[in-house]
């Protein structure tokens, strides 16, 4: 090598060097996108199993449809996730688990995004003005950070005006306007579906089977059934459906007593208390649970555990 070239390398070398370390510098402060940063799959799938209680086909599900997108160099579409289950199985929670694994600063990053239909739609005669806000909100963020995540909690109260301002953006186009959608994630949550995935976490349990054992094919034909083709549940109306904007549909089961009690053990040792298993127990006791017979479903799943815990 003649000395010129080298001299050129190492100058190129500690040049990308000095600006890669910037960068990292810069980035130690300030919060950065990073979009193509690989998801670390192993945190994702040990975070979702050691915290999330009870949902097998969720954790199963979300780490797949995660790796899978994340991998993916070149996606033909944002990814897009429908979590349906009932009232505190957990699905705001692994919306934040998510959101950690894809941007550190999680809920509070200014890559994720939570909406809420009852807090910032609330109006039906302002459906307009969701509409424009929504989609320059959206257009934004994204042109500002590919790898956006956008949540929407209460999808099932979600006026079917105001999906449809998001519906171009989920779709298959490589650019709208000059961004591109297609790195960026969206979150759908509703109760939709609820009762029918409760029922067939039921008929499992009256039939002796095993909650483990049940596997996604048991739910798809029941929620296509109950949201799909149900003509109130908002998804519906939307047309999301139909066009298959939807990647992934994510049963929540109902949780039981003992993943009740799982819920105050977390509770207590992220308070930094010891475990103690009488409260442990008289929290969970105190839990309603149905049907009314068989009492075997937490009728708000693990939702008010931290607010009854306060009392001991
Ligand atoms: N499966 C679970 N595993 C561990 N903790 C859970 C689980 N489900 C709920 N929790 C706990 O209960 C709290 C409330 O649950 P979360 O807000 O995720 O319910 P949700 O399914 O979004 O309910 P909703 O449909 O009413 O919005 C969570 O912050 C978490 O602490």
């Amino acid at each position: 090598f003649e000395p010129i070239t080298v001299g050129i390398a190492i100058g190129a070398a500690s040049a990308l060097t000095g600006y890669l370390s910037y960068k990292d510098l810069y980035c130690r402060f300030a919060e950065c996108c990073r979009s193509e940063r690989p998801l670390n799959a192993s945190a994702l799938k040990q975070d979702l199993e050691e915290k999330l209680f009870g949902q097998h086909l969720a954790t199963e599900v979300i780490l797949k449809a995660l790796t899978g997108f994340k991998n993916n160099k070149n996606p033909k579409k944002p990814l897009t996730l429908s979590l349906h289950g009932w009232a505190g199985t957990g699905k705001n929670f692994v919306s934040q688990i998510v959101a950690e694994n894809l941007h550190p600063k999680g809920l509070k990053s200014n890559f994720v995004h939570l909406f809420v239909s009852t807090l910032h739609f609330p109006h039906e005669q302002h459906i307009k003005l969701y509409q424009d806000q929504l989609q320059r909100w959206i257009r934004g963020n994204v042109s500002a950070c590919a790898g956006s995540v956008f949540i929407f909690d209460e999808m099932d109260k979600l006026h079917p005006g105001v999906i449809d301002a998001i519906k171009p953006f989920l779709d298959y186009y490589e650019q709208i306007d000059g961004v591109s959608y297609r790195k960026a994630i969206f979150i759908f949550l509703s109760n939709a579906g609820g009762d029918l995935i409760t029922k067939t976490a039921l008929d499992f349990w009256r039939a002796g089977r095993k909650r483990e054992d049940i596997q996604l094919k048991d739910l798809e034909a029941v929620l296509s059934v109950g949201v799909f083709n149900n003509k109130h549940s908002g998804l519906w109306h939307s047309g999301l459906i139909d066009r298959n904007l939807i990647d992934y549909f994510i049963p929540f089961l109902p949780l039981e007593y003992r993943h009740v009690k799982m819920c105050v053990r977390a509770e207590m040792k992220a308070r930094g208390s010891a475990i103690d298993e009488d409260i442990v127990t008289q929290v969970a006791e105190e839990m309603t649970f149905f049907p009314k017979d068989e009492k075997i479903y937490s009728d708000k799943g693990c939702k008010t555990v931290q607010s009854r815990l306060d009392f001991y």
